[in-house]
């Protein structure tokens, strides 16, 4: 009896154990490995969602796309570790910038990096897109006894009608990102129809 209770007890725990590590792999997997923002697979299974969400109820929502300017002469200069410690920089400063929980952000690849603004029209996502632009662009990344800094582009994209997908509205968000990158960058375009 003794034995078999402790052998059920030793099931019970190696149970407990590998529910809680294939939690952590999961959560994991959506993560991104260098800065620890959710990564693009999270973005996508979630974008779609929050389209859906939005539509239904009758809700604003905004998308931003924001690209580190001259990112590969960064890197060419200071060399592609202080470039990862840039992109870790830039993503803390990122985070700290959004303030409502409904918010998230993503590395969608590369230095470039997807907001989600779920309740936000266009008005207030392009103050929102203006104070990560500022932020980012007074943060100081400390590599190596020097103090470096970056600026973003970023584009911005609202959800206009019922036939929006998550698709559109990164094509939308990226033309606009387009647009801030010709205006000389370090600059917000919000995407027109
Ligand atoms: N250090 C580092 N570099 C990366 C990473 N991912 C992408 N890059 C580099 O980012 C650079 C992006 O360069 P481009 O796409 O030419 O863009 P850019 O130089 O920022 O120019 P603009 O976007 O036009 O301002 C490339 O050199 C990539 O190698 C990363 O995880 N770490």
């Amino acid at each position: 009896m003794v034995l078999l209770c402790a052998l059920l007890w030793e099931v019970n725990r190696l149970y407990v154990a590998t529910q809680r590590a294939n939690e952590s792999l999961y959560q994991q997997s959506f993560k991104d490995t260098l800065t620890g923002l959710f990564n693009r697979r999270y973005l996508e299974s979630q974008l779609a969602i929050h389209i859906d969400h939005a539509k239904r109820h009758k809700e604003p929502l905004c998308l931003l796309v924001l690209d580190v300017d001259h990112f590969k002469a960064f890197n060419d200069q200071h060399g592609h570790l202080a470039g990862d410690d840039c992109l870790v920089t830039v993503a803390k400063q990122l985070e700290q910038s959004l303030y409502r929980p409904a918010d998230f952000i993503a590395r969608y690849g590369g230095e470039e990096f997807i907001v989600v603004l779920p309740h936000t029209d266009a008005k207030d996502g392009m103050q929102i897109a203006e104070r990560l632009r500022l932020n980012v662009s007074a943060e100081k990344i400390e590599y190596q006894g020097q103090l470096l800094s970056v600026t973003i582009s970023i584009g911005c994209a609202v959800l206009r009608h019922s036939e929006e997908t998550a698709q559109s509205l990164l094509i939308a968000a990226d033309s606009a990102l387009y647009q801030a990158k010709a205006a000389g960058r370090n600059c917000v375009k919000v995407a027109v129809d």
